[in-house]
C-alpha cells in the first residue's frame, strides 16, 4: 500500500467499548467502512478526526498527525467531516455557505476552487437559494461541496445518504461516483448499504466488535471465503470493466474485464470505453466441466478453481474461481460439488446466468 495514504494504528475506549485497529488505506479513492451496528465505525472516524481520544499512531499523506507524545488537535487536522444531516448556515445562500470554508482556508493551501466544486456537485442553478429552499439531497450536495472547499487532505463521511429518501439517494450517488476521478485525497465513507458499498468503494474495511477483520480492494475482500460476507444470500463479486461494443440488434453490450468479456443488457447512454462496475451474484454462477455452447446462457468463460468452502448446515458450498486476475464466486449445492469432483487448481467452465451493471 502507498506510503502516502492513511496509516493508522489506534486504540480507544468509549465506556465498555474498545477499539483497536490497524489501517493502511490508499492515498486516493473511497474506502468504505462496513460492519454491523455498534462495531465502531463512527468511533474510528472520530479518532481519525481527533474528536475522540485515542492512543497510537496516525499518518496521512506521510504527515504525522499522531504518535506517542505528539497529537494534532482537531482544528489542526486538515480534514473535512460530512455527517448524516447537512448542517448548513440557514441564513446564508448556497453560494455564501460554500465560500465560508473556502475563505477561511489560507490561500496557499487552497487546492479546490469554487467553480470546480460547484461543477462536481451540480450546484450552478442553486447558488442563490437558502438551505430551506433545497431538497435533502441538494442540501447534502452543498455540504459535500462546502467540505471540499476547505481543501482537506482527508475526507470523512459518516452515512451521508442515510437520512435521504430513495429518490434523493439515487440522485446524489452519481455525483459521489464522479468524485472518484476528481479527488486526489483519501475518502473514508461509513455506510450500512451494500448498494452504496458496491457503487462507491474502491477499498473496503470490514469491522466487527471494534476490530478490523479484513481490508483490501473491494474485489479482493468480497471474494474472500473466510468472511461472513460470503455466507450472505446476496454474496457475490464486483468486477471493474469497460464497455467495448454495443450490439444494438439485441440490446446487448460487451463489457471487458481483466480476464475476459461478459455480455450485459445495454446500459442507457454509456458510450464505448466507459468504465463500469459489474455485479455477479454467487447464486447466478454455475460450473461445468466442459464447454457447452448449446444452451441459453450467453456468458460462458474458462476459469480455474481457487478455493472451496462447504457449509454442512446449509448443504451449500461456496467456490472461488479465478478468471485470469479476476475472482468470481459460485454458490453450488455440496452434492453438485461432490458429483463433479471439484478441486482447487481444476480448470472448468463457468456459466453466468445474470450480470448486473451497478448503477
Ligand atoms: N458516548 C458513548 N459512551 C459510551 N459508549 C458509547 C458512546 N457512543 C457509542 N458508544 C458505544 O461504542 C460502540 C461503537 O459505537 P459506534 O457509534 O462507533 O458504532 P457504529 O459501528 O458506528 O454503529 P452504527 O452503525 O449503529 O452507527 C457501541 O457499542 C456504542 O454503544
Amino acid at each position: 500500500m502507498s506510503e502516502q495514504g492513511v496509516r493508522a494504528q489506534l486504540q480507544s475506549q468509549r465506556g465498555e467499548f474498545s477499539l483497536a485497529v490497524t489501517l493502511d488505506l490508499p492515498a486516493r479513492g473511497i474506502t468504505v467502512l462496513f460492519g454491523p451496528s455498534g462495531c465502531g465505525k463512527t468511533t474510528l472516524l472520530r479518532c481519525l478526526a481527533g474528536l475522540q481520544a485515542a492512543t497510537g499512531e496516525l499518518h496521512v499523506h506521510g504527515e504525522r498527525w499522531q504518535s506517542s507524545g505528539h497529537q494534532l488537535a482537531v482544528h489542526q487536522r486538515p480534514l473535512a467531516y460530512v455527517f448524516q444531516e447537512a448542517s448548513l448556515f440557514p441564513h446564508l445562500s448556497v453560494h455564501h455557505n460554500l465560500m465560508y470554508g473556502y475563505r477561511r482556508t489560507p490561500e496557499e493551501q487552497r487546492r479546490v476552487q469554487p467553480a470546480q466544486a460547484i461543477q462536481w456537485l451540480g450546484l450552478d442553478h442553486l447558488l442563490e437559494r437558502k438551505p430551506q429552499q433545497l431538497s435533502g439531497g441538494e442540501r447534502q450536495r452543498v455540504a459535500i461541496a462546502r467540505a471540499l472547499l476547505t481543501s482537506p487532505r482527508l475526507l470523512l463521511m459518516d452515512e451521508p445518504l442515510s437520512a435521504l429518501d430513495q429518490t434523493s439517494k439515487r440522485e446524489i450517488l452519481p455525483y459521489l461516483q464522479k468524485l472518484h476521478d476528481e479527488l486526489a485525497i483519501p475518502v473514508v465513507y461509513v455506510t450500512h448499504s451494500v448498494d452504496e458499498m458496491a457503487r462507491l468503494a474502491d477499498y473496503l474495511v470490514l469491522m466487527e466488535h471494534g476490530r478490523v477483520v479484513a481490508q483490501g480492494t473491494l474485489t479482493q475482500v468480497l471474494a474472500r471465503l473466510d468472511l461472513n460476507l460470503s455466507r450472505d444470500e446476496d454474496s457475490g463479486v464486483i468486477i471493474p470493466a469497460w464497455i467495448r461494443e454495443h450490439d444494438t440488434r439485441w440490446q446487448l453490450s460487451r463489457a471487458e474485464f481483466e480476464g475476459g468479456s461478459l455480455w450485459v443488457r445495454s446500459p442507457a447512454d454509456t458510450p464505448v470505453s466507459s468504465q463500469i462496475r459489474l455485479r455477479v451474484l454467487a447464486r447466478d454462477v454455475s460450473i461445468a466441466l466442459a464447454h457447452h455452447p448449446d444452451q441459453s446462457i450467453q456468458n460462458l468463460l474458462p476459469a480455474t478453481i481457487d478455493e472451496l468452502a462447504g457449509d454442512p448446515d446449509s448443504g451449500m458450498t461456496m467456490v472461488r474461481l479465478q478468471l485470469a486476475q479476476t475472482p468470481l464466486l459460485a454458490r453450488l449445492t455440496s452434492r453438485a460439488v461432490d458429483r463433479l469432483g471439484l478441486l482447487p487448481g481444476q480448470s472448468v467452465w463457468v456459466q453466468i446466468k445474470a450480470v448486473a451493471i451497478v448503477e
